[in-house]
């Protein structure tokens, strides 16, 4: 079994991450980490934080001469506009009161933020506390660990891919051909992380005017991966089913409100007879000639492509400030913002690949364990050695 925590406040010191499970051998490296955090911050619509503030990496445990050793990967990333906020955040006790620019109480709670519940639960009276553990600058954490959890796939043959499907109304045409693996850098070189150019030009013109009017925007991401063997998840127990787990780790992605596998909420629209992938003979074994169910049948893994969804809402600080409640006063105000994303849908887009590679390192750790990873790449071989011809499934 895999496990990962992350800790860390968004205008703390530093963020840190956790992974614990992950077998020996996995060629892994500072850079190849670094990468991926810097990929997150790409994207048009992103805030002005994403230009001055850099992702410190630094390794402190795990991980020795490029290779996982078999004890917990620990990470840390640092805040470089942490020694803007010491005072603020800073661990110690408070000697009298806060001071300077950013010592108001945020008393003004965002709509579609956990600000005003987050007080409530917690016995807060203002939001400071409840923002800082929220936002998603924690998904800096997860994208870390997500590499890690990329790398030891790429050593069994799996790899995967993410990209923009919509940007508000904005769309990629139904026919546009799914993104490879091999796609990766051409999408990461589109400020929309979209393959069709017509599209992400429609969509930066959605951006720049959801911008200039003072408006936010969300949008759709799918993420692919290919090279899954079949049977990874179960259907025997509600829990270890791969679509449910993919599921929760999508949504729990700050800001994703919905997720689909494969054609998802369209083939609820379609008759039974078009809705599913038929099993046809094909060269040495079972071949699907559609990828509707995107690759998951009976909550296991087909060994096609696993393609899933998330979707996003419209970013919740809007400038156009929302109607709120000052909870100091309990008069009508409006809400907090001081800056902000107007759309963070390519970056969900690199945080959803990296929730779904944890998902699926897990459920890989689960089926075929392996203290190191050789040892999980002989079971998993093994394993499908022993997958008789007639059953044998070809992509
Ligand atoms: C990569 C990424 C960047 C985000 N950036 C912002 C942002 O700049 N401003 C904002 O209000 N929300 C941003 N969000 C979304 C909020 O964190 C999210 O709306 C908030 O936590 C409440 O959403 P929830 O109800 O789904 O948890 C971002 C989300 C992601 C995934
Ligand atoms: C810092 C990141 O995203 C942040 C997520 C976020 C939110 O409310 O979720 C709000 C913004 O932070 P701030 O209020 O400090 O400008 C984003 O910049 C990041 O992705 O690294």
């Amino acid at each position: 079994m895999l496990r990962w925590l992350t800790a860390g406040e968004s205008h703390g010191p530093e963020l840190i991450a956790l992974l614990e499970g992950l077998p020996a051998g996995v060629p892994i490296t500072a850079e190849q980490i670094q990468a991926d955090l810097q990929r997150r911050k790409l994207g048009a619509g992103r805030g002005a934080r994403m230009k001055f503030e850099q992702d410190e990496l630094s390794i402190s445990g795990g991980i020795r001469h490029g290779r996982s050793q078999g004890g917990p990967v620990a990470l840390r990333i640092g805040n470089t506009e942490w020694p803007k906020w010491t005072e603020v955040m800073g661990a110690a006790p408070l000697e009298g009161e806060l001071t300077g620019a950013r010592a108001a109480k945020l008393t003004r709670p965002r709509p579609g933020h956990a600000d005003l519940v987050g007080m409530q639960k917690h016995g807060f009276d203002e939001a400071r506390p409840v923002l800082e553990r929220a936002s998603a600058r924690e998904t800096a954490a997860r994208v870390a660990l997500g590499a890690v959890a990329r790398a030891f796939l790429g050593e069994l043959g799996v790899r995967l891919v993410s990209h923009t499907l919509s940007i508000g109304p904005v769309r990629v045409p139904d026919d546009a051909p799914l993104p490879t693996a091999d796609d990766v850098d051409r999408l990461d070189g589109d400020e929309l992380r979209c393959l069709h150019p017509a599209t992400s030009a429609a969509m930066l013109a959605e951006v720049e005017d959801a911008r200039r009017s003072g408006d936010t925007l969300g949008g759709i991401v799918e993420v692919l991966a290919y090279g899954l063997p079949p049977g990874l998840g179960s259907y025997v127990h509600w829990d270890r089913r791969l679509d449910g787990r993919l599921a929760q780790a999508l949504m729990s992605i700050q800001a994703i409100k919905g997720v689909e596998v494969g054609d998802g909420f369209e083939t609820t629209r379609r008759r039974g007879s078009v809705a599913h992938d038929e099993l046809l003979v094909g060269d040495g074994g079972v071949t699907r000639e559609t990828v509707r169910a995107g690759g998951i049948e009976g909550g296991m893994s087909t060994g096609g492509v696993l393609r899933v969804r998330a979707g996003m809402k419209p970013i919740a600080t809007v400038p156009r400030a929302l109607r709120t409640v000052d909870v100091a006063t309990g008069e009508a105000a409006q809400a907090h913002h001081q800056r902000s994303d107007v759309c963070a849908v390519p970056a969900a887009g690199v945080v959803a690949e990296a929730m779904v590679a944890l998902v699926l390192a897990d459920a890989v750790v689960e089926k075929f364990g392996g203290d190191s990873v050789a040892e999980t790449r002989r079971n998993l071989d093994a394993y499908l050695a022993a997958i008789p011809e007639q059953l044998r499934t070809t992509p």
